[in-house]
């Protein structure tokens, strides 16, 4: 059988993600604006350059959204037979570009994937990126259905789950599930740049956890945001409304409680809205999240001892479906936090315990 060939065009984060994970089955071509970001995810050993005569069957362009449109208004010209998708965080900005030019808007087809991290460039690609996360699919309404299914199938084939949206319904979703969340991220850790640094070292675990992304690129979210600026203005309207709520039960004087406006009513009416709005978050497979055990253990900050729990654990026949590691800034242990089934949960405590291994807690979470 013929080995089909991509063309990914911007090769970036997300560009070299992709060509790491599609160069089994692809002949996967390599461009990029900058000649050192294209030699890079080559030496990666994400595809080749591109040889500027090769007639790819699929262009991706993962190149930013604010030159997205143009790229593939290009690659529709430059390949006459080719599908061409992009992989832009916004997708009525990308179409507008498109079907503002006469080109063949049939080979046309939107995605997004939803995978990707607080670091930009080649350098922190990730042929798993993809593994497990929707991706979005967003066709014209002059999208050939063969080019749909082209997408949807290289989406199936890195191992995300394809979901298919208006452009409209997926710029009003990801303005709400990534787009405001940068920001509030972005502004919460901005409190942080003059705090002392006494402050700062008492930092926990909820502090890096609400500030991950705001490591990111401060050129691609603004791009991102700009083209997307009314969705993300209707939901930062509603979260400023919420503050507002909540700045002024913060100013109530005199007692106040859950049954009445007041301080304690008005912040335990954020917390419990919270509440209901996270455990809503689907878990990691898609679907409705899931219940888990989250059994919490002291691991000795020793060389080896993360290594010799997961062996222990793997030996009492537990499957562990998520964990994460909390450090706490000069203390001799860590401590891991381990999602595992709940009717395994009781058992591996005490296993954990017979074992030697400290084990603080054990509490139900949805995931
Ligand atoms: N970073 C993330 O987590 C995610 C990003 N995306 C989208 O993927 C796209 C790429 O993002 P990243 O890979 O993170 O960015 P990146 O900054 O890592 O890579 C972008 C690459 O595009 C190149 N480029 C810029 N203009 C170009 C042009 N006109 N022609 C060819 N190449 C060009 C740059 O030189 C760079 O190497 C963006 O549209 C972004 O919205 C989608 C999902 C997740
Ligand atoms: O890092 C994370 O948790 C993300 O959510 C990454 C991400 C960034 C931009 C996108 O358009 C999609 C996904």
């Amino acid at each position: 059988m013929r080995t089909p060939s991509v063309l990914i065009v911007g090769t970036g984060l997300l560009g070299t993600s992709l060509g790491l994970r599609l160069k089994e089955n692809w002949q996967v071509w390599l461009s990029d604006l900058s000649p050192a970001a294209e030699a890079l995810a080559r030496d990666m050993g994400a595809g080749s350059c591109y040889d500027g005569a090769a007639q790819p069957d699929l262009v991706v362009v993962c190149a930013p959204p604010d030159v997205a449109g143009r790229c593939v208004v290009q690659a529709l010209e430059n390949f006459s037979e080719a599908v061409v998708t992009d992989v832009a965080s916004v997708k009525e900005a990308v179409a507008e570009v498109v079907l503002g030019c006469e080109v063949d808007w049939s080979r046309y087809v939107g995605s997004h994937p939803m995978a990707g991290r607080e670091r930009s460039g080649a350098a922190a690609a990730d042929c798993d990126l993809f593994e497990g996360n929707p991706w979005v699919i967003v066709p014209t309404e002059y999208s050939a259905a063969t080019a749909l299914q082209m997408v949807r199938s290289v989406a199936l084939e890195v191992g995300a789950i394809p979901r298919q949206l208006s452009a409209e319904e997926h710029d009003a979703a990801v303005a709400l599930v990534s787009h405001v969340p940068q920001l509030v991220s972005s502004l919460l850790a901005a409190r942080l740049k003059e705090a002392p640094q006494s402050a700062l070292g008492l930092a926990g675990q909820g502090l890096r956890d609400t500030t991950r992304i705001a490591r990111s690129d401060a050129e691609l979210w603004a791009a991102i945001v700009s083209q997307n600026s009314e969705a993300v203005a209707h939901v930062l309207g509603e979260f400023a409304a919420d503050l507002r709520g909540l700045l002024a039960g913060l100013a109530e004087t005199g007692p106040s409680g859950l049954d009445q406006p007041g301080r304690m009513g008005a912040v335990a009416k954020v917390v419990l809205a919270g509440n209901r709005g996270v455990e809503r978050i689907p878990g990691k497979h898609g679907g409705p999240p899931r219940r888990y055990l989250e059994v919490s253990v002291l691991v000795p900050d020793k060389p080896g001892e993360f290594g010799r729990l997961f062996t222990e654990i793997g030996e009492e026949g537990v499957n562990i479906e998520d964990f994460s590691i909390e450090h706490s800034a000069g203390a001799a242990a860590g401590v891991a936090r381990l999602l595992v089934m709940p009717t395994a949960g009781q058992p591996l405590v005490e296993a954990l315990k017979r074992r030697g291994w400290q084990v603080p807690s054990a509490m139900n979470r949805g995931q």
